[in-house]
């Protein structure tokens, strides 16, 4: 992938409203002949984070890359359906797709930081779509590095390459980077799978403070992480929705006897 794919950019400016929602009805998504998701009904609540669990297999990545509609640089697969940000049901062929990918940022499992420097894995997207005075970039870069809780590590060294960092280092400077435009919707597909402890728990606090200004919707195959981190979980499985709920309700008392039996462990 190419960093303008990672970033999810091709260009121009967004046109999307601040008042972010998103609404899913009726969304089918097929890899050629399989049938990858079944019907799914789902709404994202503003400036909320929204787990989404389940076996491997069941579907989350793939629902992940159909809000910034990613699976369109892929032959043959196909969303069928409507989901809705800000009034806009972004399914529509018409819809800017670019504006839209710069609305909604996504962070990759594995850290993928731009072979350059840190200042510039930051200022390479933002260069894309605006021409900021040197100072102004300055402090776009310095903005988006404290906004991603990674400000004190690097001020020092903001010219070394973005790959010295370590593995959670690297995944502060990917939600850095992302942050870094403005997105309202930030999706994480499994953003700390490929990291130790300490750092998970740094990007959990971070997704806690970034709560605040987006809304969030992370894939995570840990049930602990998934209770700490939301405020509404998605359980699903083979390519359905099965359960919906606060996440404290769905770890008490869950409903469904498949996601009981997920959530304990009995499969999965
Ligand atoms: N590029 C592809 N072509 C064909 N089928 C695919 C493709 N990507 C995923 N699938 C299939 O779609 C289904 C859902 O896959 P997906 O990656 O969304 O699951 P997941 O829940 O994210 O799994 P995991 O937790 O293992 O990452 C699976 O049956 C998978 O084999």
């Amino acid at each position: 992938m190419t960093p303008s794919e990672m970033l999810n950019i091709e260009s121009s400016q967004s046109t999307l409203t601040t008042d972010i929602d998103i609404t899913v009805r009726d969304l089918n998504f097929y890899y050629g002949n399989s049938h990858a998701l079944k019907d799914i009904n789902l709404e994202f609540g503003k400036k909320e984070t929204t787990a989404i669990i389940g076996p491997s297999g069941c579907g989350k990545s793939t629902l992940l890359r159909i809000f910034n509609r990613i699976y369109t640089l892929y032959p043959g697969q196909e969303a069928k359906g409507e989901i809705i940000i800000n009034g806009e049901n972004i399914l529509d062929p018409k819809v800017n797709v670019a504006a839209l990918r710069a609305k909604v940022g996504m962070v990759f499992q594995a850290p993928t930081p731009f072979p350059m420097s840190i200042y510039d894995n930051i200022a390479y997207g933002i260069r894309l779509y605006e021409k900021p005075s040197r100072r102004e970039m300055d402090e776009r870069v310095e903005k988006a590095l404290r906004g991603a809780a990674l400000w004190d590590e690097v001020k020092d060294k903001l010219h070394a390459s973005g790959q010295s960092l370590s593995g959670g280092q690297q995944q502060r400077l990917c939600i850095a980077r992302t942050i870094a435009l403005k997105p309202q919707v930030l999706l994480l597909d499994e953003p700390t799978s490929a990291l130790d402890p300490v750092s998970t728990t740094k990007i959990e606090d971070l997704l806690d403070d970034l709560r605040d200004e987006y809304t969030i919707v992370i894939v995570t195959h840990n049930m602990q992480q998934a209770a700490r981190v939301s405020q509404k979980t998605v359980f699903m499985y083979m390519g359905e929705v099965v359960e919906v709920a606060q996440t404290d309700e769905m770890f008490l008392r869950p409903k469904e006897e498949r996601t009981k039996n997920y959530i304990t462990g009995r499969f999965g």
